[in-house]
């Protein structure tokens, strides 16, 4: 087996502000963490498929048991819109937990599209990317609505509200803060209790409007409440967190369908000096808290990111392509581009 073209993309994760399962209507924004994704197309039919309709074999590094069927599905739906009838493999290596709430599954199926368009030297529309990964993510069954908010978030970077009903983008703006998740450890998000979600509809769509005024922090505390009552979540990681950050007016709340929680702490670059340097001691502070309860939790530190992953996806692609590296063999951290 030969390849015989490359292809590359990344996108981002996100934390959730509005989740939108209970109204169709939800908002999100884009963290720093990223995926990136290979595609390679093959020129022998040697790749074995994953199933009977599926002509492309995709892995996942590091987590050689999880599903490959969404990134299978968005390099297929590629090659087929552009009647490629090549075999393909794709790989994903990522800095974002899977199924952990912080829309893994909106950068994996963002990248890979980006990456196999890349590989057949196409391109598409940013909404025709959008929803080629939504659509797979449906027929995944990852998704309850599609996530199109998470995935225009993962996509154009900043704070995206969304009616995922209809696929409308109905904001968009920047969003700048320093980000705190806590991932308890615990993976099961596409598990959610649906039915007890809608329940809280009229609450949920409340707190939506307060995130189409803008005040962003506000309706991601509300949301997180909310869904933890549906959803059985305790709470107490988002309040101590608020409670140890109050002096900087720290918002924080449930991601997605949990199990993890993210937290928006003022940028400390932008802080004078006396500042920056409380603020350190509230994340060690908020850090620690949260490792107690959840001694076998992951704590990552990162920032919201106001980037466009097709723009970061084109860098990343003449990166591997100018040093002739493959994704396998490059560690994370090497890929600075
Ligand atoms: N790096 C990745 N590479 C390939 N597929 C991935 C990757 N990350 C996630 N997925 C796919 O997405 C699924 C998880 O989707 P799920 O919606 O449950 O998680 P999430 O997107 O992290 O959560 P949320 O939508 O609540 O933010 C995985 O089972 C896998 O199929
Ligand atoms: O599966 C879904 O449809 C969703 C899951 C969560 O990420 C939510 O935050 C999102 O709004 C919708």
């Amino acid at each position: 087996m030969t390849t015989i073209q490359k292809g590359y993309g990344c996108a981002f994760g996100g934390g959730t502000i509005i989740n939108a399962v209970a109204s169709w209507k939800g908002c999100a924004y884009a963290t720093q963490l990223k995926t990136y994704a290979e595609v390679c197309l093959t020129d022998t039919k040697s790749v074995k498929p994953a199933s009977s309709d599926c002509f492309v074999r995709g892995s996942i590094s590091g987590n050689p048991d999880a599903d490959t069927r969404l990134i299978e599905l968005c390099v297929q739906s590629v090659l087929e819109q552009f009647d490629c009838s090549k075999e393909a493999l794709v790989l994903t290596k990522s800095e974002i937990p899977i199924a952990g709430g912080l829309k893994s599954s909106s950068a994996a199926a963002n990248a890979s599209v980006i990456a196999a368009l890349d590989a057949i030297g196409e391109d598409l529309s940013p909404e025709e990317i959008i929803k080629l990964g939504v659509c797979a993510a449906k027929e995944a069954g990852v998704t309850i609505t599609g996530a199109y908010d998470d995935a225009c978030a993962s996509f154009y970077g900043g704070v995206a509200a969304t009616n995922n009903k209809t696929m409308e983008l109905l904001q968009r703006n920047e969003f700048h803060y320093d980000v705190l998740i806590l991932n308890p450890g615990q993976s099961f998000s596409a598990e959610t209790d649906v039915s007890r979600s809608v329940l809280m509809k009229d609450l949920v769509d409340i707190a939506f409007e307060i995130a189409l005024s803008g005040d962003y922090k506000t309706a991601m505390k509300l949301n997180g409440l909310i869904y933890c009552g549906a959803l059985g979540f305790d709470p107490e990681p988002a309040v101590s967190c608020m409670a140890i950050g109050e002096k900087f007016g720290v918002a924080a709340g449930l991601s997605g369908t949990g199990p993890s929680f993210t937290a928006l702490l003022p940028v400390a670059e932008s802080l004078p000096e006396t500042q920056r340097k409380e603020l350190a001691v509230v994340v060690s502070k908020i850090k620690e808290n949260w490792a107690a309860q959840f001694p076998n939790g992951k704590i990552y530190e990162t920032k919201t990111c106001n980037s466009n992953a097709l723009e970061e996806s084109r860098r990343f692609s003449e990166f591997m392509k100018t040093n002739r590296l493959d994704l396998k063999n490059t560690e994370i951290s090497d890929l600075k581009f």
